[in-house]
């Protein structure tokens, strides 16, 4: 099933080249992480995705058509860009009315999106006095109304306490698992990591990383071993001689790299060397996105 292609797709803005070259697709049944650094290209190319800001080059195509071309977009694709762009003095209800009625979908959508959100003991309230939970909430209510295949959020849990994010969280695995193809950005891997089952990672507008959450912990996760003897100098010694690196670790304890746990343990049991800690370090996802970022960020801090 056709969802969403991206092809050599750029942007400028005057001399500023915010999306360049991205080509990556979008694919049913599961979530894609959208990550990047602040300023990435994160959001331009979801306005592009939805017809709101025009490629410099290069293409999208959602459900195998450009957003412009779909007669109903709505029932093609539900996106949240912006959790407060809703009619304060409406209820909640008004609100996803007046949005199902000028789109042409049936008004029982209404009731259906509100029950789905959680949101029918508010469906009568002013949509202004909602807490920023309730609007996202508010927001994907409003994202379903067509029955999409296709959704697209961008950063949608900036700002929400735990409950809300675990909510939000958990409503995107939902939509996934009826086999809908969710995208949605983030500046967090630590947050993509518990969402997401592929990501897409761009820096300074450009493709960095296309690849599954599995994939990714295997090709960086391997690194380094952490080691802990009362004598971590001559065993460090040991360990250069038969081919690790080594780096000082916290409180004493030496970080090597470039031997298994296995062949530390074999060198330390050869040297007669009692080990306290013999621990294979995995990186975190964390470590993993800064790592593929680090060249791509708009401002790093400089080293005191
Ligand atoms: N309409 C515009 N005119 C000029 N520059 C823009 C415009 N929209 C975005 N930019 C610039 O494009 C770059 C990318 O912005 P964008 O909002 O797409 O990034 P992002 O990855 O979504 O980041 P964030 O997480 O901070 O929203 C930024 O440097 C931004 O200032």
């Amino acid at each position: 099933m056709t969802t969403i292609e991206v092809r050599g797709l750029t942007k400028r803005y005057g001399s500023d080249l915010v999306v360049d070259d991205l080509s990556f697709s979008v694919e049913p049944g599961q979530v894609t992480g959208f990550l990047g650094p602040n300023g990435a290209g994160k959001s331009t190319t979801m306005k592009m995705i939805l017809g709101l800001a025009k490629p410099t080059r290069g293409s999208v195509s959602v459900g195998g058509r450009s957003y412009r071309e779909l007669p109903v977009p709505l029932t093609e694709v539900g996106a949240l860009l912006d959790a407060s762009a809703v009619h304060g003095a409406r209820t909640a209800y008004n609100h996803l009315l007046a949005l199902a009625v000028s789109n042409g979908l049936p008004r029982r959508r209404v009731g259906e999106v509100l029950g789905r959100t959680g949101l029918d003991g508010v469906a009568g309230k002013r949509a202004g006095g909602f807490s920023l939970g309730m609007r996202q909430r508010l927001g994907i209510a409003a994202t379903l109304l067509g029955d999409p295949r296709i959704l697209i959020f961008d950063e949608p849990v900036n700002g929400l306490d735990p409950e809300g994010i675990r909510w939000i969280r958990d409503f995107m695995r939902e939509l996934a698992a009826e086999g809908r193809a969710v995208l949605v950005s983030s500046h967090l891997m630590s947050e993509m990591a518990q969402t997401a089952d592929h990501l897409v990672v761009i820096g300074r507008g450009r493709l960095i990383a296309d690849t599954g959450i599995a994939e990714l912990m295997h090709a960086t996760g391997n690194g380094t071993v952490l080691v802990r003897t009362a004598d971590p100098s001559s065993f460090a010694y040991h360990l250069t001689a038969a081919g690790g690196r080594v780096r000082d670790g916290l409180q004493g304890a030496l970080v090597v790299s470039g031997l298994s746990g296995e062949e530390i343990g074999k060198l330390a049991a050869y040297h007669g060397v009692p080990l306290s800690e013999l621990t294979p370090q995995r990186a975190s996802l964390e470590d993993a996105f800064m790592e593929l970022t680090k060249d791509s960020v708009e401002y790093q801090g400089v080293p005191a």
